[in-house]
């Protein structure tokens, strides 16, 4: 069988501290800091995965820093990206109401091709801390309503549901690239975690 390489870029944005860079840390280098160290403008990693035994995925990931969002330089980050994480902390409820302002921006500048959305996925991230700030409920009906295609808890620091809900997106952008736009789904509901296929697994990252 012919052998097939996907390039996606995926932006990862959200209010400043939510854990974007810990995030995109976790899954390329596989450890946690617990330092803060403030993004300034755009980072940039690179992860590669042996998806199947007949499919290379490249994920360029470009985390964001949090103040970018008051800049006219997000449409420049934007451009040609092929999916999106937004990201908030459950114990920080106003980093959960700024992912409305996140995602109309991510939708004014930035589309598929043929006009359509970014698949873009809802990270409830810090599920690890109490008291959380944000009931489940809220999170649930907001993913539905704002053209997310799902959505779900997770803890950078404690490793729960990264790769799992990252692996949703690429499956997701996978489905655009191969079939086209109008196959994109937008339930935006608790991403499931019983998914039968096999963790992808990684060939080298920089
Ligand atoms: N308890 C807990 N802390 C976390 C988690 N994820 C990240 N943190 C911590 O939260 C702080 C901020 O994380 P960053 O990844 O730097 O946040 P950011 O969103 O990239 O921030 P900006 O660069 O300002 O945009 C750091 O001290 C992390 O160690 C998590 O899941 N649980």
């Amino acid at each position: 069988m012919e052998s097939r390489d996907y390039l996606f870029k995926v932006l990862v944005i959200g209010n400043g501290h939510v854990g974007k860079t810990s995030l995109v840390h976790r899954y390329v280098n596989e450890k946690f800091n617990k330092n803060y160290k403030i993004t300034v403008g755009v980072d940039f990693a690179l992860k590669v995965l042996a998806w199947s035994d007949t499919e290379t995925v490249r994920l360029q990931l470009w985390d964001i820093a949090g103040q970018e969002r008051f800049t006219s330089m997000t449409r420049i980050y934007y451009k040609e990206a092929s999916g999106c994480i937004i990201m908030f902390d459950v114990t920080d409820a106003c980093s959960f109401r700024n992912v409305r302002s996140w995602k109309e921006d991510l939708d004014s500048k930035a589309t598929l091709p043929g006009g359509n959305p970014l698949p873009c996925i809802l990270l409830a991230n810090k599920c690890d801390l109490s008291p959380w700030d944000v009931p489940l409920s809220s999170i649930e009906q907001f993913s539905k309503v704002n053209g997310f295609i799902g959505w779900m808890d997770t803890s950078v620091k404690d490793n729960k549901n990264i790769s799992e809900s990252i692996n949703f997106l690429v499956e997701r952008m996978m489905t655009v690239s191969r079939q086209g736009e109008p196959w994109l789904e937008q339930d935006g509901g608790k991403i499931k975690l019983d998914s039968p296929r096999r963790e992808p697994s990684e060939r080298s990252c920089c």
